[in-house]
Protein backbone atom coordinates (compact mmCIF):
# COMPACT_ATOMS: atom_id res chain seq x y z
CA UNK A 1 0.00 0.00 0.00
CA UNK A 2 1.31 3.33 -1.08
CA UNK A 3 -0.14 6.59 -0.27
CA UNK A 4 0.84 8.97 -3.08
CA UNK A 5 -0.12 12.58 -3.51
CA UNK A 6 -0.26 14.04 -7.17
CA UNK A 7 -0.34 17.63 -8.32
CA UNK A 8 -2.61 18.89 -10.92
CA UNK A 9 -5.16 21.75 -10.88
CA UNK A 10 -8.77 22.22 -12.41
CA UNK A 11 -12.03 23.63 -12.15
CA UNK A 12 -14.98 20.80 -12.64
CA UNK A 13 -17.37 23.30 -12.73
CA UNK A 14 -18.45 26.62 -10.88
CA UNK A 15 -18.82 25.03 -7.38
CA UNK A 16 -15.74 22.47 -7.57
CA UNK A 17 -12.23 23.05 -8.21
CA UNK A 18 -9.16 20.93 -7.78
CA UNK A 19 -6.52 22.19 -6.66
CA UNK A 20 -2.84 21.51 -5.77
CA UNK A 21 -1.44 20.55 -2.79
CA UNK A 22 1.32 23.19 -2.98
CA UNK A 23 -1.47 25.55 -1.95
CA UNK A 24 -2.35 24.51 1.33
CA UNK A 25 -0.67 23.32 4.57
CA UNK A 26 -0.72 19.67 4.79
CA UNK A 27 -3.44 20.12 7.80
CA UNK A 28 -5.63 23.22 5.91
CA UNK A 29 -8.67 21.53 5.37
CA UNK A 30 -11.68 21.68 6.62
CA UNK A 31 -13.44 18.10 6.38
CA UNK A 32 -11.72 15.05 5.34
CA UNK A 33 -13.65 12.40 3.52
CA UNK A 34 -12.70 8.82 3.04
CA UNK A 35 -14.17 7.25 -0.55
CA UNK A 36 -13.33 3.30 -1.09
CA UNK A 37 -14.04 2.07 -4.84
CA UNK A 38 -15.24 -1.77 -5.09
CA UNK A 39 -16.12 -3.85 -7.83
CA UNK A 40 -14.60 -6.85 -9.84
CA UNK A 41 -11.23 -6.81 -11.13
CA UNK A 42 -10.56 -5.27 -14.42
CA UNK A 43 -13.56 -2.66 -14.45
CA UNK A 44 -11.88 -0.03 -14.14
CA UNK A 45 -11.50 1.31 -10.46
CA UNK A 46 -7.96 2.04 -10.82
CA UNK A 47 -8.14 3.68 -14.06
CA UNK A 48 -10.83 6.11 -12.56
CA UNK A 49 -8.79 6.97 -9.72
CA UNK A 50 -5.52 7.58 -12.02
CA UNK A 51 -8.11 9.58 -14.62
CA UNK A 52 -9.40 11.96 -11.33
CA UNK A 53 -6.19 12.04 -9.57
CA UNK A 54 -3.01 12.82 -12.18
CA UNK A 55 -5.07 13.11 -15.51
CA UNK A 56 -3.92 9.95 -17.16
CA UNK A 57 -5.05 6.58 -18.60
CA UNK A 58 -2.01 4.15 -18.76
CA UNK A 59 -2.33 1.49 -20.94
CA UNK A 60 -1.44 -2.07 -19.46
CA UNK A 61 -2.50 -0.93 -15.89
CA UNK A 62 -1.40 -4.38 -13.27
CA UNK A 63 -3.88 -5.34 -11.08
CA UNK A 64 -3.87 -4.02 -7.49
CA UNK A 65 -2.62 -5.93 -5.24
CA UNK A 66 -4.77 -5.56 -1.47
CA UNK A 67 -5.26 -1.61 -1.56
CA UNK A 68 -3.75 1.95 -2.40
CA UNK A 69 -4.93 4.98 -1.63
CA UNK A 70 -4.71 8.68 -3.23
CA UNK A 71 -5.84 11.93 -2.00
CA UNK A 72 -6.74 14.66 -3.51
CA UNK A 73 -7.78 18.39 -2.45
CA UNK A 74 -10.95 19.95 -3.60
CA UNK A 75 -12.78 23.39 -3.34
CA UNK A 76 -16.41 22.96 -2.63
CA UNK A 77 -18.22 26.36 -3.04
CA UNK A 78 -15.28 27.41 -1.21
CA UNK A 79 -14.02 25.11 1.11
CA UNK A 80 -11.21 23.09 1.82
CA UNK A 81 -12.17 19.57 1.11
CA UNK A 82 -9.27 16.21 1.06
CA UNK A 83 -10.37 12.93 -0.47
CA UNK A 84 -8.81 9.99 0.68
CA UNK A 85 -9.29 7.66 -2.34
CA UNK A 86 -9.18 3.93 -1.50
CA UNK A 87 -8.29 1.88 -4.81
CA UNK A 88 -9.26 -1.85 -3.60
CA UNK A 89 -8.28 -4.92 -5.55
CA UNK A 90 -11.28 -6.87 -7.26
CA UNK A 91 -9.84 -10.24 -7.61
CA UNK A 92 -11.53 -12.33 -4.80
CA UNK A 93 -8.12 -13.39 -3.15
CA UNK A 94 -8.08 -10.01 -1.46
CA UNK A 95 -11.67 -9.84 -0.12
CA UNK A 96 -10.61 -10.31 3.13
CA UNK A 97 -8.38 -7.24 2.83
CA UNK A 98 -10.75 -5.06 1.17
CA UNK A 99 -13.52 -5.88 3.57
CA UNK A 100 -11.76 -3.91 6.73
CA UNK A 101 -11.97 -0.59 4.26
CA UNK A 102 -15.91 -0.11 4.42
CA UNK A 103 -16.33 0.30 7.86
CA UNK A 104 -14.70 3.74 7.45
CA UNK A 105 -16.02 5.14 4.43
CA UNK A 106 -17.98 8.07 4.05
CA UNK A 107 -18.47 7.09 0.13
CA UNK A 108 -18.53 3.95 -1.97
CA UNK A 109 -18.04 3.32 -5.15
CA UNK A 110 -19.51 -0.06 -6.50
CA UNK A 111 -17.83 -0.42 -10.28
CA UNK A 112 -19.38 -2.63 -13.10
CA UNK A 113 -18.14 -2.77 -16.90
CA UNK A 114 -20.92 -1.66 -19.53
CA UNK A 115 -19.32 -3.92 -21.44
CA UNK A 116 -19.28 -7.10 -19.21
CA UNK A 117 -22.78 -8.73 -18.14
CA UNK A 118 -20.52 -11.28 -15.33
CA UNK A 119 -19.45 -7.59 -13.27
CA UNK A 120 -23.15 -6.13 -13.70
CA UNK A 121 -24.53 -9.82 -12.64
CA UNK A 122 -21.95 -9.90 -9.39
CA UNK A 123 -23.43 -6.54 -8.06
CA UNK A 124 -25.96 -8.29 -6.11
CA UNK A 125 -23.17 -9.99 -4.29
CA UNK A 126 -21.24 -6.59 -3.84
CA UNK A 127 -24.05 -5.34 -1.78
CA UNK A 128 -24.14 -7.67 0.05
CA UNK A 129 -20.68 -6.92 1.16
CA UNK A 130 -21.78 -3.33 1.30
CA UNK A 131 -24.51 -4.75 4.10
CA UNK A 132 -22.66 -6.97 5.86
CA UNK A 133 -19.14 -4.57 6.48
CA UNK A 134 -20.04 -0.41 5.65
CA UNK A 135 -21.77 1.98 8.08
CA UNK A 136 -25.38 2.43 7.83
CA UNK A 137 -25.49 5.85 5.88
CA UNK A 138 -22.98 5.11 3.48
CA UNK A 139 -23.41 7.18 0.20
CA UNK A 140 -23.03 4.78 -2.22
CA UNK A 141 -22.50 5.00 -6.33
CA UNK A 142 -23.17 2.64 -8.94
CA UNK A 143 -20.77 3.72 -11.78
CA UNK A 144 -20.86 1.92 -15.25
CA UNK A 145 -17.40 2.41 -16.26
CA UNK A 146 -15.96 1.73 -20.08
CA UNK A 147 -18.90 3.57 -21.71
CA UNK A 148 -16.64 3.92 -24.51
CA UNK A 149 -16.91 0.88 -25.72
CA UNK A 150 -20.13 1.74 -27.53
CA UNK A 151 -20.25 -1.38 -29.90
CA UNK A 152 -19.52 -4.13 -27.09
CA UNK A 153 -22.16 -2.43 -24.28
CA UNK A 154 -24.18 -5.17 -23.02
CA UNK A 155 -25.88 -3.40 -19.90
CA UNK A 156 -28.28 -0.83 -20.97
CA UNK A 157 -28.05 2.37 -19.31
CA UNK A 158 -31.47 1.57 -17.93
CA UNK A 159 -31.30 -1.93 -16.74
CA UNK A 160 -28.50 -0.30 -14.43
CA UNK A 161 -30.18 2.98 -13.31
CA UNK A 162 -32.97 0.66 -12.41
CA UNK A 163 -30.97 -1.71 -10.31
CA UNK A 164 -29.58 1.47 -8.92
CA UNK A 165 -32.90 2.61 -8.20
CA UNK A 166 -34.31 -0.14 -6.49
CA UNK A 167 -31.19 -0.23 -4.20
CA UNK A 168 -30.80 3.43 -2.86
CA UNK A 169 -27.76 4.49 -5.17
CA UNK A 170 -26.88 7.34 -7.46
CA UNK A 171 -26.19 5.65 -10.95
CA UNK A 172 -23.60 7.27 -13.33
CA UNK A 173 -21.77 6.29 -16.60
CA UNK A 174 -18.66 6.80 -17.13
CA UNK A 175 -14.90 6.31 -19.06
CA UNK A 176 -11.75 6.72 -17.42
CA UNK A 177 -9.95 6.29 -21.09
CA UNK A 178 -12.33 9.00 -22.71
CA UNK A 179 -12.40 11.07 -19.53
CA UNK A 180 -16.29 11.26 -19.67
CA UNK A 181 -17.73 12.01 -16.32
CA UNK A 182 -14.83 11.01 -13.50
CA UNK A 183 -14.59 14.24 -12.88
CA UNK A 184 -17.97 14.74 -12.19
CA UNK A 185 -18.51 11.58 -10.29
CA UNK A 186 -16.00 12.37 -7.66
CA UNK A 187 -16.96 16.16 -7.47
CA UNK A 188 -20.51 15.09 -6.60
CA UNK A 189 -19.49 12.85 -3.94
CA UNK A 190 -17.52 15.29 -2.51
CA UNK A 191 -20.28 17.84 -3.08
CA UNK A 192 -23.16 15.77 -1.33
CA UNK A 193 -20.70 15.10 1.58
CA UNK A 194 -19.73 18.11 2.18
CA UNK A 195 -23.25 19.52 2.30
CA UNK A 196 -24.36 16.57 4.73
CA UNK A 197 -21.59 17.47 7.32
CA UNK A 198 -22.15 21.08 6.97
CA UNK A 199 -26.17 19.82 7.96
CA UNK A 200 -24.81 17.97 10.25
CA UNK A 201 -22.51 20.87 12.14
CA UNK A 202 -25.54 22.97 11.95
CA UNK A 203 -28.04 21.31 13.26
CA UNK A 204 -26.08 20.23 16.51
CA UNK A 205 -24.84 24.32 16.99
CA UNK A 206 -21.35 22.89 17.36
CA UNK A 207 -18.83 25.60 18.85
CA UNK A 208 -17.15 27.94 16.32
CA UNK A 209 -14.00 25.32 16.30
CA UNK A 210 -14.56 25.37 12.52
CA UNK A 211 -13.26 28.99 12.24
CA UNK A 212 -10.47 30.44 10.26
CA UNK A 213 -7.25 28.40 11.88
CA UNK A 214 -9.43 25.65 13.01
CA UNK A 215 -8.18 22.07 12.77
CA UNK A 216 -9.29 19.76 10.23
CA UNK A 217 -12.26 17.97 10.30
CA UNK A 218 -12.41 13.93 9.62
CA UNK A 219 -16.26 14.11 8.59
CA UNK A 220 -17.42 10.05 9.89
CA UNK A 221 -15.62 11.30 13.32
CA UNK A 222 -16.91 14.01 13.70
CA UNK A 223 -20.83 13.60 13.08
CA UNK A 224 -20.27 10.26 15.56
CA UNK A 225 -19.15 13.21 18.36
CA UNK A 226 -22.24 15.44 17.83
CA UNK A 227 -24.34 12.42 17.87
CA UNK A 228 -22.54 11.34 21.15
CA UNK A 229 -23.20 15.00 22.76
CA UNK A 230 -26.73 15.19 22.20
CA UNK A 231 -27.11 11.91 23.92
CA UNK A 232 -25.03 13.24 26.72
CA UNK A 233 -26.69 16.64 26.98
CA UNK A 234 -30.18 15.80 26.27
N1 LIG B 1 -12.11 0.99 -23.04
C1 LIG B 1 -11.87 1.24 -21.75
N2 LIG B 1 -11.00 0.49 -21.05
C2 LIG B 1 -10.82 0.77 -19.74
C3 LIG B 1 -11.49 1.82 -19.08
N3 LIG B 1 -11.11 1.82 -17.78
C4 LIG B 1 -10.22 0.83 -17.64
N4 LIG B 1 -10.03 0.19 -18.82
C5 LIG B 1 -9.14 -0.94 -19.06
O1 LIG B 1 -9.60 -2.05 -18.28
C6 LIG B 1 -8.49 -2.79 -17.79
C7 LIG B 1 -8.59 -2.92 -16.26
O2 LIG B 1 -8.47 -1.63 -15.68
P1 LIG B 1 -8.08 -1.42 -14.15
O3 LIG B 1 -8.20 0.01 -13.87
O4 LIG B 1 -6.78 -2.08 -13.83
O5 LIG B 1 -9.22 -2.26 -13.43
P2 LIG B 1 -9.42 -2.53 -11.86
O6 LIG B 1 -10.87 -2.56 -11.62
O7 LIG B 1 -8.62 -1.56 -11.05
O8 LIG B 1 -8.82 -4.00 -11.70
P3 LIG B 1 -8.24 -4.71 -10.34
O9 LIG B 1 -7.12 -3.87 -9.84
O10 LIG B 1 -7.78 -6.06 -10.81
O11 LIG B 1 -9.39 -4.81 -9.38
C8 LIG B 1 -7.23 -2.06 -18.24
O12 LIG B 1 -6.75 -2.69 -19.42
C9 LIG B 1 -7.71 -0.67 -18.56
O13 LIG B 1 -6.91 -0.04 -19.56
C10 LIG B 1 -12.41 2.62 -19.84
O14 LIG B 1 -13.05 3.56 -19.38
N5 LIG B 1 -12.55 2.29 -21.17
Amino acid sequence: MSETIVYTHRKVDKHVAVVDMADWGMEDYKFLFKVVLIGNAGVGKTSLVKRFTQNIFPMGQQSTIGVDFMIKNLIIDGEKVKLQIWDTAGQERFRSITQSYYRSANALILVYDISSQATFDCLPQWLSEIETYAGNNVLTYLVGNKCDKVTRREIPREKADDFANRHDMVFIETSAKECDNVDQLFSQIAQKLTKDANRSMFATELPSIFSSGSRPISAQPLIDSVKSRCCKTS
